[in-house]
């Protein structure tokens, strides 16, 4: 809840990638600020997270995926997402190439225009380098998501950035979700008006306007 008691937007963000990238190490550096160096490898997590986008507290749900990507299990997590962070590692081109199956089996089973950012995490370590920048990009653009390479070990605000993006644009597919809702009640609520306002015989007594310009609703005997 903000301050002013108004409940802020939420959002349900999903991390996936292959085993090792740094999933679990960039979740814990938004969260924390900090950098761990191992964690257990079989642990899942659920994160809520309270802070504030664009001067408005909102809440994410951040679930740190472990484990097989395409198990019943994840298709359970794929549809409680709103969003989904996509990880790779710089240094493994496996993990990179795995990117494409785990966007399509998202797309399966969202079949909706699916929101995410690609992420080429181990930014640091260049040497080890197997996949280049330009071909991260590349794949971000035939996905139409936002690219970043980060260093979950380094940190950078690139990292929190990633995570206000995707929330926003969540915000904004919610807020083009509900508009269609809102437009059909507003039909809703003119439909009762006809229909208290109708007069006994059958014509339509209401005027919108009066002689002096001034609205008047004329309520029937
Ligand atoms: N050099 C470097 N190492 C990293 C970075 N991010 C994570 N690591 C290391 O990579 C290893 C795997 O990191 P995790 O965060 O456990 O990876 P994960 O994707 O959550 O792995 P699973 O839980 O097995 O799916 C750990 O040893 C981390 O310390 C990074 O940005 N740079």
């Amino acid at each position: 809840m903000s301050s002013t008691g108004k409940k802020g937007a939420e959002s349900k963000i999903v991390v996936l990638g292959n085993a090792g990238v740094g999933k679990s190490a960039l979740v814990v550096r938004f969260l924390t600020r900090r950098f761990i160096w191992e964690y257990d490898p079989t642990l899942e997590c659920t994160y809520k997270h309270h802070t504030t986008v664009d001067d408005e507290a909102v809440t994410m749900e951040i679930l740190d995926t472990a484990g097989p990507q395409y198990t019943i299990h994840r298709e359970g997590h794929v549809r409680w997402g709103d969003g989904f962070v996509l990880v790779y590692g710089i240094n493994d081109r496996h993990s990179f190439e795995e990117i494409q199956n785990i966007k399509q089996y998202l797309d399966d089973i969202k079949k909706t225009n699916l929101m995410c950012v690609l992420i080429g995490n181990k930014s640091d370590l260049c040497h080890e380098r197997k996949v280049s920048y330009v071909e991260g990009q590349n794949l971000a653009t035939d996905m139409a998501c936002a690219f970043y390479e980060i260093s979950a070990s380094d940190g950078g605000e690139e990292i929190s950035e990633l995570f206000h993006e995707l929330h926003r644009e969540i915000k904004r597919r919610k807020q083009m979700e509900a508009k269609p809702r809102r437009r059909s009640s507003a039909h809703q609520v003119r439909n009762m008006f006809h229909i208290l306002f109708k007069s006994p015989n059958g014509k339509q007594p209401f005027s919108p306007s009066s002689p002096t310009g001034k609205q008047q609703f004329l309520v029937p005997p």
